[in-house]
């Protein structure tokens, strides 16, 4: 996992590095940060020597790792030209030092260094000199930028951006792109008319940690390739555990926790999975969800569906065991008992709900009744959320064993937040519900936060594209979750929500890298799965049947 901090963070991060046990001198930490600027960059570049650089500094630290960058670069052969926004009183000691000897090498030639503040700015010149260039460094702003960007600030990055687009400049971000919050990837300018959007960078070198704003849109249409530097930050620092943690997944936490299959396993050693769900007019949802549990490695697969949907049903996805519960087109609270019932006699270790299950006022009753009367793992997606609406005091008792797998429309109903919230700070509001309702919760979407009931700790996905962004998608990870959280040896049900939405994703893109980012469907996606599982499986630990009995020295 890769830590995902806020600039609060960072800043912490930075002031224990110095000020703390460790001592690191401040000059020396952003020395490390401009050198790993120059070090990516090299072969970002091709190369640095014979380069014309732009290197644009404002006034904060971000600036000061610009001047590092600057001398270096010159020391690597090549031409810069260091257009500065502060003046020295401005900067910290640190930065200020390195202006410094900045200054003693400017020359005509090589190194021309330009003082914006208290002068009319000539843009034309700056336009210029960028359109002659081949790269340019954005060290305007880093952890520290917030609000929307101002002249001449705005400015500048107009003219980058606008001279980048013409392909002649390659755009390198210091830390983070200007204009991006750090936190959670808003930008500046958003909605607005005027020009003060933020900057697009084409590679972004960040230092310590990643920042959440670098993997939340928009910001992360701003970062284009990301390399993270240590910058020489004390390993402990960088390892620590953050208050209130979010992570990025990566392949090997998945692998690491599935168990592989025993040899001497069956089928109830896989779980007995029950998709309870569907209606007359969604049928189709509830067999995506089976698709998707089936494909995941379910043991056995119970397909429930109201009478009138059953026959519709029965023969779709050969490997299920349907039957038709009560006497209409959707579920009442009177199917309740019937549900209970099976789920005692059968054993069913987990249960999803909600695909196509339609928002008839009685399925309410009916959904409540099943999650009161069972004690098993319960995904709830879609309708069953949606009739839930209002009903948030009802699930935090049973939060613990409930997996709320919501898109972001389908949250803003049950949270109460408005989409506007959400998509201004999704990881800041999933942490937000699940503190106050301890539930397990999937928020889905570019990308999907996954956040622990139990520790309040979220997980962003790194996987999945934008061919995924068609109906059913979500119906085949409700199947993936319900198999998932009943996988032997899953530590605890976040881990197994984390682990079918990197699954899913991951099958969404092997269905992108052979047909593209169109008409990929769902079931794809979901027979795509056992390709994504063979390969986990390559990094699993050897179970101890398959273990040599006898091993020679
Ligand atoms: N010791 C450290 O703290 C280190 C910091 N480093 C660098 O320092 C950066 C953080 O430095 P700072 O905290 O000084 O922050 P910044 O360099 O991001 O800039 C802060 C300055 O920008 C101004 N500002 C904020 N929002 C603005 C807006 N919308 N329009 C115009 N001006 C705005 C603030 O008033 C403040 O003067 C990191 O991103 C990183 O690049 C690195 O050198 C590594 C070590
Ligand atoms: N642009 C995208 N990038 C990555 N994943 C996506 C994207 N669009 C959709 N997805 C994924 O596809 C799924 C869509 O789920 P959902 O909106 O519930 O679909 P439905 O309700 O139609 O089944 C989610 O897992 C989501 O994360
Ligand atoms: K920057």
């Amino acid at each position: 996992m890769q830590k995902l901090n806020t600039a609060a963070q960072m800043r912490h991060m930075d002031q224990t590095a110095m000020h703390g046990i460790y001592a690191i001198a401040p000059a020396i930490l952003m020395e490390n940060a401009g050198h790993a600027v120059v070090e990516k960059g090299d072969a970002f570049v091709g190369g640095w020597g014979g380069k014309d650089v732009v290197i644009l500094c404002g006034k904060g630290n971000n600036g000061g790792d610009g001047f590092v960058i600057a001398r270096q670069l010159l020391t690597a052969g090549a031409r810069v030209y260091v257009y500065i926004l502060g003046q020295p009183e401005d900067y910290s000691e640190e930065a200020c030092d390195h202006l410094t000897t900045l200054r003693q090498l400017a020359d005509e030639d090589l190194c021309i260094l330009e003082f914006f503040q208290g002068r009319p700015c000539d843009w034309g010149l700056l336009t210029k000199r960028l359109e002659a260039s081949q790269v340019v460094i954005d060290a305007l702003l880093g952890t520290g930028f917030h609000g929307d960007l101002r002249e001449p600030m705005s400015r500048i990055v107009a003219i980058v951006n606008a001279v980048a687009a013409t392909g002649s400049l390659q755009v390198i971000a210091v830390d983070i792109p200007t204009g991006v919050n750090a936190d959670t990837g808003a930008v500046s300018g958003a909605g607005s008319d005027e020009e003060n959007g933020p900057l697009f960078a084409d590679l972004t070198v960040t230092f310590g940690a990643l920042k959440r704003g670098l993997v939340f849109y928009p910001g992360r249409a701003c970062a284009g390739q990301i390399e993270l530097d240590a910058i020489g930050m004390p390993w402990p620092l960088l390892q620590a555990q953050e208050a209130d943690p979010a992570y990025l997944l990566m392949e090997q936490d998945i692998a690491e926790v599935l168990v592989p299959r025993r040899p001497d396993s069956h089928k109830g050693t896989h779980g007995t999975i029950a998709i309870v769900t569907g209606s007359s007019d969604m049928a189709g949802a509830a067999l995506m969800a089976v698709r998707g549990a089936i494909r995941s490695g379910a043991g056995k697969v119970f397909l429930r569906v109201p009478k009138e949907t059953a026959g519709y049903c029965i023969g779709k996805e050969i490997e299920a065991m349907v039957h038709g519960v009560g006497t209409g087109d959707h579920f009442t609270a009177a199917d309740a008992e019937e549900i209970l019932a099976d789920c005692r006699t059968k054993r069913w270790s987990v249960i999803a709900m909600g695909p196509g299950l339609g928002v008839h006022e009685e399925t309410k009753a009916f959904v409540k009744a099943v999650i009161a009367g069972t004690t098993c793992p319960i995904v709830l997606d879609a309708d069953a959320l949606n009739v839930l609406t209002g009903e948030r005091e009802f699930l935090a008792p049973y939060g613990s064993r409930l997996i709320l797998t919501p898109h972001l429309a389908e949250f803003s109903r049950l949270s109460g937040f408005s989409m506007a919230d959400i998509e201004a700070d999704p990881l800041g509001k999933a942490k937000e519900f699940v503190r106050q309702w301890h539930v397990n919760l999937v928020l889905k979407g570019a990308p999907t936060v996954i956040v622990s009931a139990k520790t309040c700790h979220a997980y962003v996905n790194p996987t999945g594209n934008a061919g995924m962004a068609c109906g059913g998608m979500g119906d085949i990870l409700t199947g993936m979750t319900a198999s998932f959280a009943v996988h032997a040896g899953l530590p605890d049900l976040c881990s197994a929500a984390c682990a079918a939405v990197y699954v899913h994703g991951a099958a969404g893109d092997y269905c992108h890298d052979e047909y593209g980012s169109y008409g990929f469907s769902p079931v794809d996606v979901a027979d795509a799965v056992p390709r994504v599982i063979r390969r986990l499986e390559e990094n699993m630990e050897r179970p101890v049947l398959q273990r040599p009995l006898v091993t020679e020295d």
